[in-house]
């Protein structure tokens, strides 16, 4: 018996960094927005926990038990007793270190498909521990739509959305250390007063709307100006795609994938072809959201 879960990407439509805590970690006010590319991960029996994936990015995916999906089968099997048998298939579409939450995807859909495949019918508020336990992101990965994150990002409050925004993700060569991206906010932070993250209320109405155009006018991502200083070409994607009629140009998270608001599908059609042509960027990929999220096909 096979068990698949789908997972989607997503982009932080505000990401407020405060000043590193004692831990290392940043508090945040995290406006996750979950957005339709998916990665899924398919759990089957076997002898012992192994990992295989296919995609064009697979190559750089570890197979070894560093991967976000085989660490959450095992904590999910230590809750409950059990071994960690099985055979995590992941099917990944999401770019790699992209600053998407990929890894934190295939977390989420192997903690749900093993939930399912072992019978074990974890609770939601349990699966959302060992969620929090496995990365800052997890959490968001498994419930999508769009979510408020505080803490490192990793309590959440559902926010609502009033319809569909659509998306053009603009896939950079290489991917970004996030590790290294908070540590370059502190470095450009250091001898500033970091203000409090709190939550933009013109954003949050903007989603609840469902309104294009006052989104756009309020996206901001404190780890941009950290992703440009280590990746000081990505300013020229985000020009292209501006060019183009994107009615706004971020980063998506921790980068180096950039991501364009546009105003409808015929927009976002335009922009990534654009894009494509500028030569500013590996792959253009367009997706609408908010996307559900963790879910057994
Ligand atoms: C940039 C974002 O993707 C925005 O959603 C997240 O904040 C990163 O979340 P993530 O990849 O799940 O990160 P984690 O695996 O929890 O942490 C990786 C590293 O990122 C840094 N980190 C992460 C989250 C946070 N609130 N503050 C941090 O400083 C820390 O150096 C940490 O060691
Ligand atoms: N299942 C996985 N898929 C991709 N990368 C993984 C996975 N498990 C572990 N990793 C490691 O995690 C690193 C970050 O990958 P990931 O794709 O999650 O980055 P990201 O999208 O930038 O993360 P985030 O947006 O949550 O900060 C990779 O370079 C890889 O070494």
């Amino acid at each position: 018996m096979s068990v698949t879960v789908r997972v989607p990407a997503k982009v932080n439509v505000q990401l407020a960094v405060g000043a590193a805590r004692p831990d290392g970690f940043h508090d945040l006010a995290n406006v996750f927005l979950a957005v339709g590319l998916y990665d899924e991960v398919t759990a089957t029996a076997a002898d012992e926990l192994h990992i295989t994936c296919e995609g064009p990015d697979a190559d750089q995916v570890p197979l070894d038990h560093t991967n976000l999906a085989a660490r959450a089968a095992q904590k999910l099997a230590a809750r409950h007793g059990l071994a960690p048998d099985v055979h995590l298939h992941i099917t990944k579409d999401i770019p790699v270190a992209g600053g998407m939450a990929g890894g934190s995807a295939d977390a989420a859909g192997a903690l749900l498909a093993c939930d399912a495949l072992w019978g074990t019918n974890t609770p939601r508020a349990e699966l959302l521990d060992i969620c929090a336990e496995l990365g800052s992101d997890v959490p968001f990965s498994l419930v999508g739509g769009a979510a408020l994150g505080t803490g490192r990002g990793e309590r959440l409050r559902p926010l609502e959305v009033g319809g569909t925004f659509h998306w053009v993700f603009a896939v950079a060569d290489g991917g970004l250390s996030t590790p290294a991206v908070y540590a370059e906010f502190d470095r450009l932070t250091e001898g500033v007063e970091v203000p409090e993250p709190l939550a933009s209320k013109p954003l949050l109405d903007a989603l609840a709307k469902g309104d294009p155009t006052a989104l756009a006018a309020t996206l901001s991502n404190d780890l941009q100006p950290a992703a440009l200083s280590l990746r000081p070409s990505l300013a020229d994607t985000l020009a292209a795609g501006t060019a183009a009629g994107a009615l706004a140009a971020l980063v998506s998270g921790s980068g180096p994938t950039n991501a364009f608001l546009t105003r409808d599908a015929p927009s976002a059609t335009k922009v990534a072809e654009a894009l494509l042509a500028s030569g500013t960027c590996r792959t253009a990929r367009l997706a609408p959201s908010p996307a559900p999220g963790a879910t057994v096909l």
